[in-house]
């Protein structure tokens, strides 16, 4: 039996861990019965479940219809079925793969009135009862449950558990990612009775009155559950590991255009809204795009989580149009893929340990300005991202001989290269499903190495490999000689973390790109000299962080001591977040609106980069813990400005204002090989019996998806800032939009 830290590990883990790891979404579909209002207005039922995993349109008077008829997915539910038969026959293993360490989502999506709070009020429900009974059957862990709830309605997010209404900014966490600021945190008694705890969310749900459904939900609903869970017997020992996950569960508001619920005014701007979170949400099948909603669950679309989709309908026959789209929904959320992993949080000490291998890492690099094995593949990197975007930029390299040679280095190594619309759209912490993953995923996912194991890491023996994990960054003792004299070369240079590495080099390289009036633009400030002065700033940087964490100096004037007790730290005194030094280093984050960004607050008399707010830590704070502060945040708060350096200059260099011709060659380019490959998925898709149908509705899809991405003087769907429309196109026959074309506001 795997245990980490000595416990048991939950059972669905090990059932996970043989399979799992990249898969695509649950796509499940619910059918309702015909409601009272169907049967009184003598509605017919069109749909049908014909099987465990087929539904089937049968309506006599189609003929001639281009539509297909039968659908299939991984589990559909007749209108008979109970809630507790689509949980425990769908919905549940994602679901409980939280007290795994594995993060999970559950969204139900639908036209309104179709049944998705129905659903998810008993999804959710059970999800929490089953959690509770794991908890009680598992003494030998302690466990730490917290519960948020908001909803998000024209895109202002609202505090379920507050009185107040104020609406709550996101902020980017480096360490948890995208995250509501001042959200309450219910905590484990709140949470036993969940169904009350549900009904207050619903009655605070903001409920709109339309034709369709008179309690008709206007907004989108998330209810999150964080669980943290460590061995009571390894707690506050050294190499003491958490695993952290959350469960979201997602009640989407009505997918219907805003016409057929006769919208109008006030109304219509809510049904704005809620088709643009749609339309988003729908476009991240495709791309990660920007809303409130989607930033929030961005790991269930594509990263760090499990996910499944429960898409429910109405069998009305006056509902076809609508049933129709959410089935192609659900026939592209097919296609999604995520990646999941257990998250193992280290203990302290650990991570003292590994910051100390990463600090004699860059010493050595710091010696070896030539490069040589394992270092010179940074310096390629480099030089490989440079020639790209100075490609991208101003063409061919002045320096006929090295641009060349640069360019013969970057066509070889092209298709390890991501495209740089791919990595412009998957800014935030996610691996990506394919094999071309960024190097900035890849870093990301060795970057997180100490907080995230990954589930084929697990798979044999978890307890003995995190365990052995944990020792072996324990083993590598730090010496002091070398510490003395910093640019000592050091032998401790294991090759490991390479990517993340070279993600800090890229990060401390000041890698820009400038564009000068005269029109030509040149690259400036890639200079070896530059890239090493800046990693060795990086080395005193990170070098200053762990004396002054060892050696309890608030001023770090201190010589470091190893043997220091690395308790003694835990008095020190943290008033600041992670997120708000980001600001403070960085000068703006990518992701953050102005309005998002935190001022930051002065430093409190330690350095600067090291004030934690209080309480803000995401560990599970045992009596030995106290106020500590996450040297892991810090390690990945480095890395997550490296990150986000880099894929600024990504951005600027390749997809943002900046765009070259090349450029936007290579965007038309990924757009079309995109539809090309959704053609052959849905090609493929033997249980679609009319293909031209589905070949027409993907022609229109790429149409109009090309008509945003790429959309004329006219007509501006979503532009940065908003744009009045000219003219209405008319929308394609067959698919309904889920979004409205004669939105005139600038949200
Ligand atoms: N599977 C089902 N079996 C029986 N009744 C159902 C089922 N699904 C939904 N209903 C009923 O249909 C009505 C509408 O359901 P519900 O409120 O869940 O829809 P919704 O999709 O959440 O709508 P909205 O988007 O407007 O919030 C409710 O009265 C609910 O009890």
């Amino acid at each position: 039996m795997g245990s980490i830290g000595g416990a048991e590990l939950p059972k669905i883990e090990k059932m996970q861990t043989a399979s799992a790891r990249e898969e695509k979404i649950l796509v499940l579909v619910r059918l309702r019965p015909l409601n009272e209002k169907e049967i009184v207005a003598n509605e017919v039922a069109d749909w049908e479940c014909i099987n465990d995993t087929t539904i089937l349109y049968r309506n006599t008077l189609r003929e001639g219809s281009t539509f297909p008829s039968a659908y299939t997915f991984d589990r559909v539910f007749r209108g008979d079925c109970s809630t507790r038969q689509v949980y425990e026959e769908g919905a549940q293993e994602v679901a409980l793969s939280v007290v795994s360490g594995i993060n999970s989502s559950i969204f139900a999506y639908g036209q309104t009135s179709s049944g998705k709070t129905y659903t998810m009020m008993g999804i959710t429900e059970y999800t929490v009862a089953d959690i509770f009974d794991y908890i009680h059957r598992h003494k030998e862990r302690a466990f730490v449950l917290k519960f948020s709830a908001i909803e998000i309605y024209n895109e202002g997010i609202r505090d379920l558990l507050s009185t107040d209404s104020t609406t709550l900014r996101l902020l980017d966490d480096p360490e948890k990612g995208t995250v509501v600021e001042k959200v309450t945190e219910g905590n484990t008694k709140e949470l036993e009775p969940s169904k009350g705890l549900l009904s207050v969310c619903e009655a605070q749900r903001q409920i709109g009155e339309t034709v369709l459904n008179e309690k008709s939900s206007r907004s989108h609903q998330i209810l999150r559950l964080t669980i943290e869970s460590s061995a009571r017997e390894f707690i506050g020992k050294e190499n003491s590991t958490t695993l952290s996950a959350t469960v979201n569960f997602v009640d989407l508001a009505g997918s219907e255009r805003a016409s057929q619920s006769l919208s109008s005014g006030a109304r219509l701007k809510e049904g704005c809204h809620i088709n643009r979170s749609l339309l988003t949400l729908g476009t991240v099948i495709r791309k990660l795009r920007d809303s409130k909603l989607t930033r929030l669950l961005q790991p269930a679309l594509g990263g760090n989580a499990r996910t499944a989709i429960i898409c429910t309908l109405s069998p009305a026959r006056s509902h076809v149009e609508q049933t129709r789209n959410t089935l192609l929904f659900a026939c592209c959320a097919k296609e999604v893929t995520t990646k999941a992993q257990v998250n193992v949080v280290m203990s302290d000490k650990a991570l003292v340990k590994h910051l100390q291998r990463e600090l004699a890492r860059l010493e050595s690099e710091l010696k070896s300005p030539a490069p040589a094995s394992s270092t010179s593949d940074y310096a390629a990197l480099l030089r490989k991202k440079d020639i790209q975007i100075q490609k991208a930029v101003v063409g061919p390299h002045p320096n006929q001989q090295a641009g060349h040679l640069w360019e013969d280095e970057y066509e070889d190594s092209g298709s390890n290269m991501a495209e740089p619309y791919h990595l412009q759209d998957n800014t935030d912490d996610h691996s990506v499903s394919d094999g071309t993953s960024s190097l900035m995923s890849i870093g990301k996912n060795i970057v997180r190495s100490n907080s995230c194991q990954s589930l084929e890491d697990t798979a044999v023996g978890p307890a003995e490999d995190i365990d052995d994990y944990c020792k072996e960054v324990q083993c590598i003792e730090m010496d002091e000689t070398a510490r003395e004299n910093k640019f000592e070369p050091h032998s401790i240079s294991t090759g490991e973390n390479e990517a993340t590495l070279a993600l800090t080099m890229f990060g401390a390289s000041g890698l820009q790109i400038s564009t000068p009036t005269s029109g030509h633009r040149e690259v400036s400030r890639m200079q070896n000299g530059f890239t090493y002065d800046m990693l060795e700033q990086r080395l005193h940087h990170v070098q200053r962080t762990i004396d002054a964490l060892v050696s309890h100096e608030p001023d770090g004037t201190s010589p470091p001591t190893l043997a220091t007790d690395m308790s003694s730290s835990r008095s020190m005194k943290l008033t600041r977040s992670w997120s708000c030094r980001e600001n403070l280093m960085t000068g703006s984050s990518p992701y953050l609106g102005k309005a998002e960004q935190i001022e930051s607050t002065p430093p409190n008399g330690f350095d600067k980069q090291l004030f934690w707010e209080a309480g803000q830590s995401q560990s599970i704070k045992t009596s030995a813990d106290g106020d500590i502060p996450s040297i892991q945040t810090f390690v990945e708060g480095l890395q997550e400005m490296a990150k986000q350096e880099y894929e600024k200059h990504l951005v600027d260099g390749q997809g943002g204002q900046h765009q070259g011709p090349s450029k936007e060659r290579n965007a038309k380019q990924a757009d079309a090989e995109e539809a090309s490959n959704l053609r052959e998925k849905f090609d493929a898709n033997k249980h679609v019996e009319d293909l031209d149908a589905i070949d027409r509705m993907i022609a229109e899809g790429e149409a109009r998806y090309n008509k945003w991405r790429h959309p004329d003087p006219y007509i501006v769907p979503w532009a940065p800032g908003g744009s009045k429309f000219t003219r209405n196109p008319t929308p394609p026959a067959g698919i309904e939009i889920l979004y409205d074309y004669g939105r005139e506001d600038n949200d």
